[in-house]
């Protein structure tokens, strides 16, 4: 652009110069009124026109390059392809999100900001050149290291090295890296957190220089998950634009959805809410996702809640010790929450069991209502599970549910899309009550390709933990009809890491579009200018040359040209003050005589 204007410059200043030199030329020439000087004017006025035609085009060639690349970012261009490392407007962001079963990463981008008031920056998970996500995970646990922390860091070595190898080199320093733990991390003790954390703060400063300090580094709450979750759902969904905004201003229902999330250690349900409805506001989390308190247009009422240890894996182990804990060692019990004759060896106690599996996901679902822990006192009613005070769930906020709601009606069973309780339990008791041998050489002969072998062990145990939890602790009525299970929307992993990015990085979106406001008005009063500048240029041109030649004539009818050739000195026809003001053409009557 710049490059542009500089050329512009040039083409006005040696046409200026052209046209000044040969004005006066030109009106020296017609002084002396000969064919020449008529032929000058013709080649001049050529070069007037020329410059003129050339500045307009090179104008046209900026406007139009200009308005593409504006298109490019305001929603013209979709970011569905392979991420385009290349252009360089794009900026990063990096997520881990170590929870209990594992740690993973995320990788973000997003173009310029747009500009709107109201707008959140345009965040998307980068994809890969297979076309998938870009995402990594590793097994165990983050929290595992709770013995030997010195270790920590360099467990997550490799998802740093994955981070670093998808994000252009030269982007690393201005790309935020955000390390979030979980529910795992929650369960061991504050010591121990605090030694892992520490060990990581050291150690990955020294590997990699991108944006990153003790303050990324966390151990998020619980609410903060659910609240993160639900960000991305509805920021997924485009529940946050302004279409949706006015949909919630016509009608009573919150046009956001709602999120139950089922991870390995802990269990979040968050929906909007009617703050002044709320009998309890211990739930209640009041936020915006704009960083300007004075702009509400995204401000939320959420209620959210966390049940530390409902996670699906938390909650088998206490069930397993439950189901050993008073029979003798070295016993076989029979395990309803297990495929028909499957077999699992459990250690409780330094004694060693058998749980032989008897695939009744009803009966199995009955035996883990006790560990929903509704029998604890309720002081606002009405309970969910654990003695915590929810409201009322309105049958009409659509509920997603993520993570297990995704995995255990997925993986195995292969349910996708809308949620159907007779279906998924139909499906489910199917599936538990074959031989485990028989789902064991299926399994073997690639016919679940969604599942590990962990997953086929535990399959019955954790669908039938999702129901129960859903239908009898969170009071979702089995005819629901609008409860979907996900794990991606639009090609993109619903994962509670990009809520996170968001409402981090909701300062940058203030501070692009402040940048992008300044720009856009800069840049709209240059266009306006840009547009006119060569009329005007044109139009000084012709008053110029017109001037002079009018000037010329004048001269011509005043007789001075024939009597100059025998005036010996400018004295003569300076009779009058005024004329000796017209000092350019005094030079030009001085010249002529001695040429
Ligand atoms: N099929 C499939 N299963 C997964 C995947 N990631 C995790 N799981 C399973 O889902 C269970 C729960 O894992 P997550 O939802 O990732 O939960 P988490 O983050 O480890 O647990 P929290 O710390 O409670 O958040 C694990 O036990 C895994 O078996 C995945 O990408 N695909």
């Amino acid at each position: 652009m710049m490059h542009h204007r500089y050329v512009n410059i040039h083409i006005v200043t040696l046409g200026s110069l052209i046209c000044v030199n040969g004005t006066r030329m030109t009106c020296n020439r017609l002084l002396y009124n000969d064919k020449g000087g008529r032929l000058l004017i013709i080649f001049l006025s050529v070069i007037v026109a020329l410059t003129f035609v050339v500045i307009v085009h090179i104008e046209r060639e900026n406007s139009s390059k200009t308005l593409i690349i504006q298109a490019k970012y305001t929603g013209s261009t979709n970011f569905k392809g392979p991420t385009d490392t290349t252009d360089d407007s794009l900026s990063y962001g990096i997520i881990f999100d170590c929870g209990s079963s594992g740690s993973r990463v995320y990788l973000y981008f997003w173009p310029p900001h747009g500009g709107g008031s109201h707008q959140l920056l345009d965040i998307h998970q980068m994809i890969g050149s297979n076309g998938k996500p870009l995402s990594y995970k590793i097994k165990p646990g983050l929290s595992t290291y709770s013995s030997n922390s010195t270790f920590a860091a360099e467990y997550l070595r490799k998802l740093l090295d994955f981070a670093a190898k998808h994000i252009p080199r030269e982007k690393h320093k201005e790309t935020p890296l955000y390390i979030m733990a979980t529910a795992g991390m929650r369960l061991i003790s504050k010591t121990s957190a605090s030694a892992i954390l520490d060990d990581v703060i050291r150690d990955v400063p020294k590997w990699y220089d991108f944006e990153f300090d003790e303050s990324h580094v966390s151990v998020i709450s619980g609410k903060e998950e659910g609240m993160y979750a639900w960000i991305s759902l509805n920021y997924m969904l485009g529940r946050f634009s302004q279409e949706s905004h006015r949909k919630r201003g016509s009608s009573s229902k919150f046009s956001t959805a709602g999120v139950v999330d089922m991870g390995g250690g802990s269990l979040q349900i968050a929906f909007e809410v009617d703050q002044s409805k709320l009998k309890n506001k211990d739930q209640l989390m009041t936020f915006s996702l704009s960083s300007q308190k004075s702009d509400t247009f995204h401000n939320y009422n959420l209620y959210v809640t966390t049940f530390l240890g409902f996670g699906a894996n938390s909650v088998l182990k206490r069930y397993q010790q439950n189901l050993v804990s008073k029979a003798p060692t070295g016993t076989t019990l029979s395990d309803p929450c297990q495929s028909l004759g499957a077999i699992e060896k459990v250690s409780f106690m330094n004694s060693k069991y058998k749980l032989k599996g008897t695939g009744d996901v009803k009966r199995c679902m009955t035996n883990l209502t006790p560990l929903l822990n509704q029998t604890r006192h309720c002081s606002t009613k009405p309970c969910s599970l654990d003695g915590v005070y929810q409201p009322a769930i309105s049958s009409a906020i659509d509920f997603y549910g993520i993570s297990e709601y995704f995995y255990s009606t997925n993986d195995v069973l292969g349910i996708k899309g809308h949620y159907n309780y007779e279906e998924v339990l139909k499906l489910a008791q199917e599936y538990c009550g074959t031989q485990w041998s028989v789902s064991e050489r299926k399994w073997n002969n690639s016919e679940y390709p969604n599942a590990d072998m962990a997953r086929m062990r535990t399959q019955c145990f954790k669908v039938s933990w999702i129901l129960e939890v859903l239908h009898t602790g969170l009071h979702f009525s089995k005819k629901i009809q609008n409860f979907y299970p996900v794990d991606q929307i639009d090609g993109q992993e619903v994962q509670w890491s990009l809520g996170a990015l968001i409402h981090k990085t909701r300062f940058l979106a203030a501070k692009q579009r402040n940048l992008h406001t300044l720009t856009s008005t800069t840049s709209d009063w240059s266009r306006q200018t840009r547009v006119v500048l060569p009329y005007l240029m044109g139009l000084c041109f012709v008053i110029v040359f017109g001037a002079i030649l009018l000037y010329c004539r004048y001269l011509q009818k005043m007789k001075v040209v024939p009597s100059l050739r025998n005036v010996p000195s400018m004295s003569y026809f300076m009779t009058n003050p005024e004329d000796k003001m017209e000092l350019g053409l005094i030079e030009e009557r001085s010249y002529y005589p001695h040429s």
